[in-house]
């Protein structure tokens, strides 16, 4: 099938990929010249694993094209929107302004049939108003909204084998043109959920609440394990055995970051308050909090650690990113731990194996290496903020050896306390003795 994806960002990039990978003769349609020239070459604009692979392939096939010309998604059948949806600048609503001006200059290049797919993630409602202006300008195309679930890290194995399909439609024939285009993962069985444009919608934002909550929920036990003297860790597998609960998402630490999450809830919330339904979501608000109270766990891990105060020392933090495997630092809680003790008069050299780069544009103030162990020399204080295998596996014998002082905050739950105190460690932790 011929397909555009319009907006080839951190899903675009990796959907126009993949729909190269099944076999589609693609189109990736981006504003962003430099991103485009990047993609054209075959290189990834942004870290993620497996992308390159398929990007090479396909690129080097000609079955995947990229362009700044609109004019070039003219011919397809399908066209996917996968535009940014940020937070609004002032207010916690999301910004439409790339969803709307995408689809307005789309518009012009719509075949007699074609099918418009939203996959950004949008406040209920908006696929109802496009579906509107859709009928006024553009009669013989048709709209549907199917949310994407990808993870970051995950994103090609996550788009090549979805764990579920979700088509908001408002015909049986959207629904079969999505088949055509998803005949693998169709074929392979994977639940696929037809349903209308609202309810897509909200499955969207039901499901990055949902993960919101779980984390936020642990994490408010990680304080009442650290007023308790309890073990969230050791809480979190006990409540996971129960498969009404599950283990997945329930690991305390500094909270949820990303490009996504944040102001997904965020956005929801504000959605539901103009529907007049805000009390609903007011539970929202308070994971937020909670969310936001980690990081600040941390910075305070930290004063205390150093006897009061940070100012002048020399303080080492493991990561940048919200995650490991990505080099996305967007609203990252490992950024802004860093961020926040160096407006506390530390002295704070940061690493990372990917985002540094990011980092660097967001927050230059800071100080970054690569080198794991040029950032451990020397440290007063050592912070992990992003669960990477490295820092996962560092050695606390040889770490110390680096280091002046032997002070580890473990801001994700991921070192084992024990083996680090048998080496001189003092070793602090969210919600954990
Ligand atoms: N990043 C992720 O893992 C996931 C993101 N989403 C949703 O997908 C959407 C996109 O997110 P990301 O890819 O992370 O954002 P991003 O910021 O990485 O990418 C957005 C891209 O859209 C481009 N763009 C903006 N206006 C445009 C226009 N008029 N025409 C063509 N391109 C335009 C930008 O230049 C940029 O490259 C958001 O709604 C997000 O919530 C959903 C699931 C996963
Ligand atoms: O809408 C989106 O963009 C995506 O948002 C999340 O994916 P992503 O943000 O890539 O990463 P997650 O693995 O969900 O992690 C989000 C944040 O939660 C944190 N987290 C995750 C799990 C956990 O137990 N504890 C925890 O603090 C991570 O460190 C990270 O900062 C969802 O998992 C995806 O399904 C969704 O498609």
């Amino acid at each position: 099938m011929r397909i555009s994806v319009i907006g080839c960002g951190y899903l675009g990039a990796v959907h126009a990929s993949a729909m190269a990978e099944l076999g589609h003769e693609v189109v990736g349609i981006d504003i962003d010249e430099r991103r485009i020239a990047a993609l054209a070459k075959g290189r990834p604009p942004f870290f993620e694993p497996g992308l390159h692979e398929i990007l090479t392939s396909a690129t080097a096939t000609g079955r995947l094209r990229f362009s700044t010309d609109m004019a070039d998604a003219a011919g397809a059948e399908v066209h996917f929107l996968a535009v940014g949806t940020p937070q609004a600048a002032g207010t916690t609503a999301a910004d439409l302004r790339y969803v709307d001006a995408a689809f307005e200059s789309l518009l012009p290049h719509l075949a007699d049939g074609a099918l418009v797919v939203g996959k950004s993630t949008v406040p209920v409602g908006t696929a109802a108003r496009l579906a509107a202006r859709l009928t006024e300008v553009a009669p013989h195309a048709s709209l549907a909204w199917n949310p994407e679930f990808l993870r970051e890290g995950f994103a090609v194995k996550d788009t090549l084998a979805p764990d579920r399909l979700v088509y908001g439609v408002a015909d049986d024939h959207a629904a079969s043109v999505l088949d055509r285009v998803y005949r693998a993962a169709v074929e392979a069985g994977t639940p696929r959920v037809v349903t209308d444009y609202a309810t897509a919608e909200l499955v969207k934002a039901a499901a990055n609440a949902f993960l919101a909550t779980k984390i936020s929920f642990i994490n408010a036990m990680s304080e009442l394990a650290d007023a308790t003297g309890a073990d969230v860790t050791a809480l979190a597998d006990a409540i996971g055995h129960d498969a009404r609960i599950g283990r997945r998402f329930l690991n305390a630490g500094v909270g949820f970051g990303g490009g996504c999450l944040p102001k997904d809830i965020r956005a929801f919330t504000a959605r539901a308050e103009e529907l007049g339904r805000g009390d609903s979501l007011a539970f929202l608000r308070e994971v937020d909090a909670i969310n936001m109270r980690q990081r600040q766990r941390v910075v305070d891990l930290a004063v205390a650690a150093l006897g009061g105060s940070v100012h002048r020392k020399r303080i080492t933090v493991l990561g940048v990113t919200f995650k490991p495997e990505s080099d996305d630092v967007r609203d990252s809680p490992a950024l802004d731990v860093a961020v926040h003790l160096k407006g506390l008069g530390a002295e704070v050299v940061a690493t990372d194996p990917e985002g540094i780069e990011n980092a660097r544009l967001r927050h230059p103030q800071l100080d970054y290496t690569s080198s794991t162990q040029e950032a451990l020399r020397g440290a007063e204080l050592v912070v992990l903020v992003t669960e990477w295998r490295e820092y996962r596996a560092l050695d606390p014998v040889a770490t110390g050896r680096l280091v002046a002082e032997r002070r580890i905050i473990d801001g994700r739950n991921v070192l084992d306390a024990a083996a680090w105190r048998a080496a001189g460690w003092q070793v602090r932790g969210l919600g954990r003795p």
